[in-house]
């Protein structure tokens, strides 16, 4: 049995529910969504949370070292946490392993409290959090565990065949880089991540990137958006 994670709201002194609300009025069409989103000014005290998504092989690890490197972010990722899990021996890796294989996702009790633990045991207040949340059912049970929003969302849009090409590519040894399980996997994103996505764009949250070029080009993108964070005193 999966079992229950215990709340954490009280790590994050700052709800953000109530910006939350706010953002809803700000609401956007579907089709208008583009990489508009105002990054919100950080305050002393709650952490900073960016959700970064695109299907497989969309670039979001190799993209995430990247904003390390410039921003000091701690990197979250959500998939490096399951593998670790399953490296691990813990008693749930034969399960997370074989949904793996399976290209299917993971309860998100179990995602969660692994991002939880990692969030907790780090003294760093900027996240990246990486291939999370994959669907809504991933989306809301951060919310209610956590207590918290993202600041910001960032989605690398790529075309299925350059996805394909990159994760045949990809050549770590994954379980689940194979023509079969890449099938399932672009299926499952396409079914589940869409509503994620159009969640955060009608919140006005969402910047979309055109993830075809190279790293670096792809980079210059994504720059500006976390380009205030340079200058803000407590983001230092
Ligand atoms: N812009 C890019 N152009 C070509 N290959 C890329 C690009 N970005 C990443 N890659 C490569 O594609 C593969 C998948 O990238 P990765 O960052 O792991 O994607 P994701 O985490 O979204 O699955 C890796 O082998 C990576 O080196
Ligand atoms: N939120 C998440 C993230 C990953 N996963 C699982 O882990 C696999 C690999 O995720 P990943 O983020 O490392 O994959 P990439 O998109 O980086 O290729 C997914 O296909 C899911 O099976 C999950 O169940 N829930
Ligand atoms: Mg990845």
């Amino acid at each position: 049995m999966w079992r229950r994670v215990a709340s954490v709201s009280h790590l994050f002194s700052h709800s953000k529910s109530t910006k939350f609300n706010q953002g809803a009025s700000t609401f956007k069409i579907w089709e208008t969504f583009t990489s508009e989103s105002e990054i919100p000014t950080p305050s002393k005290g709650s952490p900073f949370i960016t959700f970064v998504l695109g299907g497989p092989g969309s670039g979001k690890g190799t993209q995430c070292a990247k904003i390390v490197e410039a921003f000091g972010f701690t990197h979250v990722s959500a998939g490096d946490l399951l593998r670790r899990e399953i490296a691990s021996g813990s008693a749930y890796g034969s399960v997370i392993l074989s949904t793996i294989r399976e290209g299917k996702i993971v309860p998100s009790q179990v995602t969660v409290e692994l991002i939880q633990k990692e969030m907790e045991s780090n003294d760093n207040y900027k996240f990246l959090i990486d291939g999370f949340p994959r669907s809504e059912e991933n989306r809301k049970a951060f919310e209610q565990t956590i207590g918290a929003e993202p600041d910001v969302v960032l989605f690398f849009d790529c075309p299925e065949q350059e996805m394909v090409k990159r994760v045949l590519n990809r050549n770590q040894g994954r379980v689940d880089d194979n023509i079969d399980t890449i099938k399932k996997r672009l299926e499952i994103f396409d079914e589940l991540n869409w509503p994620v996505i159009n969640y955060y764009s009608q919140r006005g949250k969402l910047h979309k990137i055109n993830a075809v070029g190279t790293v670096d080009e792809i980079f210059e993108k994504v720059r500006p958006i976390f380009a205030p964070l340079s200058t803000n005193f407590y983001m230092k």
